[in-house]
């Protein structure tokens, strides 16, 4: 058979695409150079063990893997700082410190090829080895400004958050870990609500006021005034005020803002983190912060900074156009469309065009500077993860199949059901060493949830009706959605374990959140006074 397609998760590039991607790729190497960094190209391959030694975030599925011939694991670099972490180390290890360096390389992720992820992402980016403290932060960030400003011809801005912060308040709170994760994930999220109900019981603590405001607080250098309101002098929060006035004081302060609600997961950064957002793109540009132990990590303890930028998000066409102030928002059709159009109706929003929307997909409000676009369920989260959509409606039941790359600000509280594990009357699911069969339409739901119990269930993919899979004898159970159990009862079945419960949630764009963020924290405070 000839192959005539590229693998999964890359693509060609002709003509004006590939000089639109050149430009880019030029007017930042120039940039970088001119400021005195070198340039320096590591290996497309690495070893395995580099980047689990770096404490890299990446997690082990997401990247590309070869065995050489002796057997050893390699993977396709799916980071650049990890490996210059290592040249530095290694190889430069004589040359004197601070040291200078950018890079114009590939990196490689396996994405989701179905949902427009890309396995080949290309990033220019500089590192800043050897150098702690104000003065280097005060540099890496004025690059990223004026990286951007080369690039980004319809504006963008630059959010600074502190890796330092949410440990410490964490620490405060007096919670297991498993808590901590949970909130952090709320935070991380903006889960606006969830935070709330979360952070009840913990009133008392001193941290309580700041965390649960951490993801609302982003924006001006008013952010910081409030975060210091509610906590007081902080050491994070005085940098972050010290790093923006040095700044200021170099003509940046339009382009920076705060987000103090950046909270990851694994501690790689170790102070300043960053985000660039560029009008257009729907996703963040770049991304950086200060990473003081990762040297360490390959043996030559240095503090270092540095950020990598997405090339292809920045040459892509639609990159390049403005976006509007009025907002887009994706709605289930469906079963949720109409308690979503009776929430919009009482807070004062006129959804004529929705409630009659004959075969059009797209609606103006006549009241409200919004588009509502109709779309099936698992199409809300696509076409908000892409940005085309600003904001959506949609199932807890579809988030947490497909992922939750958005977002998640407020539990709708409509559309209210539950997943359930169900089996034929009288039979003894769990009592056998058979292993089972499980049909649902949610297969990473069901797989999740089996693996939550050390299970080895094989697990069938029905596109509707599941429950008919079991009364046909393809299977020994399903994972379904089940609201009244009406659909069970009728056909014989009965619900032996709840999964997780659902309901609509209201999920933002991460890029639209702040690029749009006046109107979106409108419509969000008009959806919540709807549900109040
Ligand atoms: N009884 C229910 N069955 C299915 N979904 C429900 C139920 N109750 C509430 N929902 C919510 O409504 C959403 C949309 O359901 P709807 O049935 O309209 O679409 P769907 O089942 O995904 O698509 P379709 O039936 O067109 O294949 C679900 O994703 C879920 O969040
Ligand atoms: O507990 P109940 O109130 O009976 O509701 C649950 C049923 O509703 C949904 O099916 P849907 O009508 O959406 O059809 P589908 O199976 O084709 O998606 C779900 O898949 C169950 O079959």
């Amino acid at each position: 058979m000839n192959i005539i397609t590229t693998p999964e998760g890359t693509r060609d590039r002709l003509f004006a695409e590939c000089q639109r991607f050149r430009g880019v790729q030029r007017e930042l190497t120039q940039l970088f150079h001119a400021n005195g960094y070198e340039e320096i190209s590591t290996p497309e391959v690495e070893y395995y063990d580099l980047f689990l030694q770096s404490g890299n975030p990446i997690p082990q599925e997401a990247m590309l893997k070869i065995v050489d011939r002796s057997g050893k694991l390699m993977v396709m670099r799916p980071d650049c700082t990890a490996p210059i972490a290592r040249v530095a180390a290694t190889k430069l290890k004589t040359v004197p410190l601070p040291q200078r360096l950018y890079y114009n390389e590939t990196v490689f992720r396996s994405g989701d090829a179905n949902r427009g992820g890309s396995s080949e992402i290309p990033q220019c980016g500089i590192e800043l080895l050897g150098e702690g403290g104000l003065e280097a932060d005060v540099e890496a960030v004025s690059m990223a400004v004026a990286a951007l400003k080369a690039v980004c011809p319809n504006g963008f801005h630059i959010e600074l958050g502190h890796a330092g912060l949410f440990p410490v308040l964490a620490d405060q709170m007096e919670m297991p870990p498993i808590q901590v994760e949970e909130m952090r994930k709320l935070i991380e999220g903006k889960h606006f609500a969830a935070l709330d109900d979360f952070l009840q019981s913990y009133k008392g603590k001193p941290a309580y006021a700041l965390l649960s405001r951490l993801s609302r607080l982003f924006g001006g250098v008013e952010v910081l005034d409030e975060a210091e309101s509610l906590v007081g002098p902080r050491p994070e929060l005085r940098y972050l005020r010290d790093l923006f006035d040095a700044l200021s004081q170099t003509g940046n302060q339009d382009y920076v803002r705060f987000d103090l609600g950046l909270v990851h997961q694994i501690d790689y950064y170790t102070g300043v983190i960053f985000r660039g957002y560029a009008q257009g793109a729907g996703a963040p540009v770049l991304s950086g912060g200060r990473y003081d132990n990762l040297l360490g990590a390959f043996g030559r303890p240095a503090p270092a900074v540095g950020f990598a930028m997405d090339v292809d998000l920045l040459s892509r066409e639609t990159s390049v156009q403005p976006s509007t102030a009025r907002l887009r928002v994706a709605l289930t059709k469906g079963r949720l469309q109409d308690k979503t159009v009776e929430l919009l109706e009482r807070v004062g929003l006129d959804c004529s065009p929705v409630k009659n929307p004959g075969r059009r997909l797209i609606h103006s409000l006549p009241n409200y500077p919004l588009d509502a676009v109709l779309a099936k369920a698992p199409d809300v989260i696509t076409y908000v993860e892409h940005g085309v959509c600003d904001l959506g409606v949609v199932g807890k039941d579809t988030i947490l199949e497909h992922g939750s790359p958005f977002y998640e600000v407020l539990d709708l509280g409509f559309g209210k059901c539950r997943f359930a594990l169900a089996v034929k009357e009288r039979t003894d699911f769990y009592g056998t060493y058979k292993t089972r069969r499980v049909a649902t339409k949610y297969p990473n739901v069901a797989r999740r949830f089996f693996e939550g119990k050390d299970m080895d269930v094989e697990i069938i993919k029905i596109e509707g009706s599941v429950e008919l899979a079991p009364i046909l004898g393809l299977a020994d159970a399903i994972v379904d959605i089940v609201e009244t159990g009406a659909t069970l009862r009728e056909n014989g079945l009965v619900p032996i374990e709840d999964v997780a419960p659902v309901s609509a949630r209201l999920i933002v764009n991460t890029a639209a959140m702040k690029l749009k963020k006046a109107e979106i924290l409108d419509f969000i405070g008009k959806c919540q006074s709807g549900l109040e």
